[in-house]
């Protein structure tokens, strides 16, 4: 932990992922500001973070990770599902996969149109482009010189070029850039990288942070309370290796602590539906239905082949000394095999039930991944993992308790909504296509899962059903919406309903799922979020 220089500072950023960080480093370009920033987790210093390759084993490591569960599911033969979320400098971006994705700009529009005034995409493009260090250079899509790397891959295993080659015998076009000008296709992911390693948000921008005299950063030190007195946020109530302390926020206290723990946090601090508070023994700040509904996320589900040839990336004796020699380029140059974020190829589509927009995510891995990786899979093999964007189902986030400790529950309630089953199925037959396309002939092996033959809707959901995890993006518990929205928790720049000196910005306040993976889209979210507050303190 750091030093603590004093117990008041002008604002309170509570939790260090990819919007905390973000928002650390730019309201501290203010020098007047004294920020403090405050995160569960520790130092991000376990190596396997930094190396691209290291995702395969970082759900192992327990003590960089909230671990959570969901409830049973009831449409998932009620199975509890494991949740991973980032606990350490970067949060879930220092443990996620660094595909770099913003969804579409409709995604955005809708947003507007649904009350989150100013949020179309016009307006948020050059929060994109703020952010971003484009290794291609900039253009009127990319930006350069930001402190967030998005680089091509260094490594891409010959399987995913087969993927993104199989593009034209399917009938979709191959895209180059999939946040450019047109969003279908199937192509390699650029990542999150900078010089071949991770680019978390702790490394670009909480980085910046702490060149800076006027901040402050605490680490190992659990936020359990926002202090509210009169409907305001007056600072946070945290325990540091044991010992209770409060600090005082002068201006703001502004929650970066995720879509799980930022409505976990409103609602211990009396903030949310008021029943369900009283039930919980909590007292009533304000009531506020909507923290903790509205939660969506992305379901996933593998096609796993075996693979005829050696080409994927394996658990296999055979392997070792390629292991070795791509550890060495790793160590000399920083490229081969270790520089490879794995799901390095993917692609959107459109279901047959899509409308104006593609509709389902493949992201293709050239190895077999078990259990998040938790579980060692020997062998070779490949796998198309396939999400619904445009999720229907809603799910909530609610206490367990009033105790700080104890995890919220998790209830993403996934595929209650009919038409979620539907994509899902389509979405493996059109993944299936691409996979026994001739291209892939020479690797394709058995095919393990949903198995071959397995093609009816009733025998596609059932493996949905048995087999389907989180591709983690859960987003929308405290969304942001109109004055007349009952269910929104934020107002457009951010700040609770009816309480003074309190901002949400992160992924919890996303009103609906974009078309993509969420970290790019959480990280501009934290960029408006500085340039709000900013405007508001220069002003006063
Ligand atoms: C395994 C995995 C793979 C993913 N892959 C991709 C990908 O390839 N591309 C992509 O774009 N997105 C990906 N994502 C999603 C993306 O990383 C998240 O959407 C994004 O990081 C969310 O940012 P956030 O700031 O909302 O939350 P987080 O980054 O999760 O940050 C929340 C922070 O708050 C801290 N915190 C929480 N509660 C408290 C408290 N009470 N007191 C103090 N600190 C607290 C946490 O420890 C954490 O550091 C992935 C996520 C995961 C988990």
């Amino acid at each position: 932990m750091s030093e603590l220089p004093s117990s008041t500072f002008d604002f309170i950023i509570v939790g260090a992922g990819s919007a905390g960080c973000t928002l650390a480093a730019r309201l501290t370009e203010h020098e007047h500001y004294r920020v403090c920033l405050i995160e569960a987790g520790g130092k991000d210093s376990n190596p396997l973070i930094h190396i691209p390759f290291g995702l395969a084993l970082l759900s192992r490591f327990k003590a960089i990770n909230w671990n959570y569960n969901t409830l049973a599911q009831p449409h998932l033969n009620n199975r509890e599902l494991y949740w991973p979320r980032g606990k350490t400098l970067g949060g879930s971006s220092a443990i996620n996969a660094m595909c770099y994705i913003r969804g579409v700009p409709q995604d955005y529009d809708n947003w507007a149109q649904h009350g989150a005034n100013g949020w179309d995409w016009d307006s948020v493009l050059p929060y994109f482009k703020k952010s971003e260090d484009q290794q291609r250079g900039a253009d009127p899509f990319h930006g350069v010189g930001g402190p967030l790397g998005v680089d091509d891959l260094r490594c891409v295993n010959p399987m995913s070029q087969s993927f993104v080659d199989a593009a034209t015998e399917v009938g979709v076009p191959v895209n180059v850039d999939f946040n450019g000008a047109e969003h279908e296709g199937l192509g390699l992911y650029q990542v999150t990288h900078k010089n071949g390693e991770r680019c978390s948000t702790a490394k670009c921008f909480l980085a910046l942070a702490q060149q800076r005299k006027s901040f402050t950063l605490v680490t190992h030190a659990l936020v359990e309370k926002i202090l509210i007195n009169d409907n305001r946020a007056h600072g946070v109530a945290i325990k540091v290796n044991g010992q209770s302390q409060t600090l005082g926020a002068q201006n703001e206290v502004i929650l970066c602590a995720g879509a799980v723990n930022s409505p976990q946090l409103l609602m211990l601090s009396g903030v949310g539906p008021k029943e369900h508070l009283v039930e919980r023994g909590i007292k009533v700040e304000r009531d506020v239905a909507g923290v903790g509904q509205n939660l969506q996320d992305h379901l996933d589900a593998i096609v796993q082949y075996r693979c005829k040839s050696k080409e994927s990336y394996a658990v296999a004796l055979a392997k070792l000394p390629r292991y070795v020699q791509a550890a060495f380029n790793y160590w000399r140059k920083r490229n081969d095999i270790l520089s490879s974020n794995i799901a390095e190829a993917g692609g959107f589509v459109r279901s047959d039930f899509a409308t104006d927009v593609p509709d389902i995510q493949y992201h293709f891995l050239p190895a077999i991944l078990q259990d998040h990786g938790r579980q060692t899979a020997l062998g070779y093999g490949f796998g198309l993992h396939i999400c619904n964007l445009y999720p229907k189902s809603r799910g909530t986030i609610t206490l367990a308790s009033a105790d700080p400790t104890q995890p919220a529950i998790i209830d993403p309630q996934y595929l209650s909504h009919p038409d979620d089953q539907k994509v899902m199925i389509d979405g493996i037959r059109k993944g299936r296509a691409i996979l026994q396309s001739q291209g892939f002939a020479q690797y394709q092996g058995e095919e393990v899962l949903p198995g071959a033959g397995k093609d009816s809707e009733e025998q596609l959901l059932a493996f949905i059903q048995q087999h389907a995890q989180t591709i983690y993006h859960p987003v929308g518990t405290c969304k942001m919406g109109a004055d007349k929205d009952d269910m929104a928790v934020v107002d457009e720049q951010l700040n609770v309903r009816g309480i003074m000196g309190l901002r949400v910005a992160d992924a919890s306040v996303f009103p609906r799922l974009v078309g993509g993976n969420t970290n790019a889209p959480t990280i501009m979210v934290a960029e408006r979020a500085a340039d709000f507050i900013h405007q508001q303190y220069q002003l006063a």
